[in-house]
This record gives C-alpha cells, structure tokens and sequence, in this order.
C-alpha cells in the first residue's frame, strides 16, 4: 500500500483553468472519495495525478504529488505506472477489437516485475472476476458494459497498483452491477491497494470510502469522513438526491395557498 499526497494542484486545457488549487490526501491503504457534478473537474484531477494530462491536450502548471514522500509530478505517464499510480479511465476504454486475454496481458507491461509477478496478478485477476478467465478469447468490444468494467479494473491490477485511481466506475452500469463493481473495489483494497475513486453516484463512493472531497468548479469546496459528508445536508441534497425536507414542506405550504404554482409541474 502507498499513501498519495496532493498539494495546491493547479490544471487546465488551454485557456480553460479545470483545477484550481487542490489538496488531498489517500493516506495508506484508505479508500477516498472525490464526489462533484459534471465538469467540476474529476477527471482532470485524476489525469493530473497519472501524469496523462498531455494526452488530453492539458498540462498541470502547478502543485506538486508525493508518492510516500517521493516527489512523483515530473514523472512521465509510463513511470507513474511503474512507480505504482495506475489509472483506470472514465468509460473503461478497454481495446475492443483485442481479446481480454490480450487486454490483461497488455496492462502487464511497463509494470514492474517479470513473468512470474504477471501470472500471479493474472491468477489474481481470474479470482476477483471469474468472467475474464471463461471469456479470456474473446474480443473485448462484445462484453457487456459491466464485464468491460471489470476487464479495465483486471487490466488495471496487472501492473500490480500501490494506488488505483478510478474514474467513475459505475457509470452507466445497472444498480446490481454497479454494487458488483464496489464489492471488486473493497476487495481490492483489502487486497492492499490504496484507491482514489471519482464517483458521481455519491452513495455508492460514501459507502466505500472512509473520507471524501467534493469538488466544485476545479476547487475543494468540503472535504471530511464519508462519514460526516453523508450526514450533511448540503451533501445530501446535491449530491445524494435527497429533498431537504423543509423546502418540501414550504413548496406544500405554499402550493396549498397559490394553487396557481401547481400548474407549473402540472
Ligand atoms: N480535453 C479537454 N479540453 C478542453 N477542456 C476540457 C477537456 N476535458 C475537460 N475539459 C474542461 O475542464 C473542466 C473539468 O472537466 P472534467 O472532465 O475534469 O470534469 P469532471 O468533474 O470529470 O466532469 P464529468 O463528470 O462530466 O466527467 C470542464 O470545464 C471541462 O469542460
């Protein structure tokens, strides 16, 4: 296990400034939590981290990343990898006309160790999702989404993570699915890997992680234990989907008294 630290991180594209001046910390062996709606600037902060900014035509222009006190942000995309700092990307993008087989053999590479470490992750890969062992021939693209999401966190854990970013990994999946998916992240960081999940569905990461950040237009607006942010109403309210129950009651009231407001949702 490793632990992550993130100092006063500043990233955009171009003009477009995406992070502003973020910190945060995945101590070792700790799951954490960064929640925030579309373009608050998720993706970036986990691109920044992995050093794959470049490939998405952005660059970091400030702040620094330690990897147990190491200083890893000068580190190309490659040795970020090797070092330990393994990124699974938004959308699973595994390759779809490669068998998985294939796929996992690929996440292999550029990972430290020989072939004995990569027949031991791939044992290790086979018990985590059995799936990818009974359908090691075939080609990736005719998975189902699910399946594809396990095939790029398989691919992932080849290269043997200190640290595993995640970038949204139930996006898009069936709510058993998703909790599958979970389950897979829990045991792999029982397994010793320590993970930085960027999730929009705030539930699942709260459940999963023991502290979380919610960023807000490429800034640090809250930060605590999952714990303290699922119980807050500013919390429950964006990002869990929960009516405060006193506008609701004002919204009844005053619906009651002007019933001229209810043909608006009519
Ligand atoms: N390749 C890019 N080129 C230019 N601007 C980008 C690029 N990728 C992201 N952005 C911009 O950077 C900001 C942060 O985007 P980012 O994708 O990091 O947010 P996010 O929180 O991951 O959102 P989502 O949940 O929608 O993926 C947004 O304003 C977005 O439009």
């Amino acid at each position: 296990m490793a632990s992550l630290e993130v100092r006063g991180l500043v990233a955009g594209y171009g003009p477009v400034r995406a992070l502003r001046d973020v910190s945060l910390e995945v101590p070792d062996g700790a799951v954490v939590a960064v929640l925030g709606g579309n373009g608050a600037g998720k993706s970036t902060l986990l691109r920044a981290i992995s050093r794959t900014l470049g490939f998405h035509r952005g660059a970091v222009t400030g702040g620094s990343v330690h990897l147990d006190g190491r200083p890893v942000h000068r580190l190309s995309a490659a040795r970020m990898v090797a070092a330990g700092v393994v990124q699974v990307p938004e959308g699973r993008q595994v390759f779809a006309r490669m068998t998985v087989a294939d796929n996992l053999r690929a996440g292999a590479l550029g990972a430290p160790g020989g072939r004995r470490e990569a027949a031991e992750a791939l044992a290790r890969v086979h018990v985590l999702f059995p799936v990818l062992a009974e359908r090691a021939r075939q080609r990736a693209g005719l998975l189902s989404g699910g399946e594809q999401q396990m095939l790029a966190l398989g691919r992932a854990l080849m290269a043997r993570p200190r640290v595993l970013l995640l970038d949204e990994p139930s996006l898009g999946l069936a709510p058993l699915m998703a909790a599958r998916i979970a389950e897979a992240v829990q045991e792999i960081n029982e397994a010793g890997t320590s993970v930085l999940l960027v999730e929009q569905n705030a539930a699942l990461a709260l459940r999963l992680a023991s502290t979380a950040y919610v960023l807000e237009v490429g800034e640090v607006a809250l930060s605590g234990t999952a714990d303290s942010l699922a119980a807050s109403d500013e919390v429950r309210r964006r990002y869990l989907g929960v009516v405060d129950e006193t506008a609701a009651e004002d919204a009844g009231r005053a619906e009651a008294a002007h019933p001229v407001l209810r043909r608006w949702s009519a």
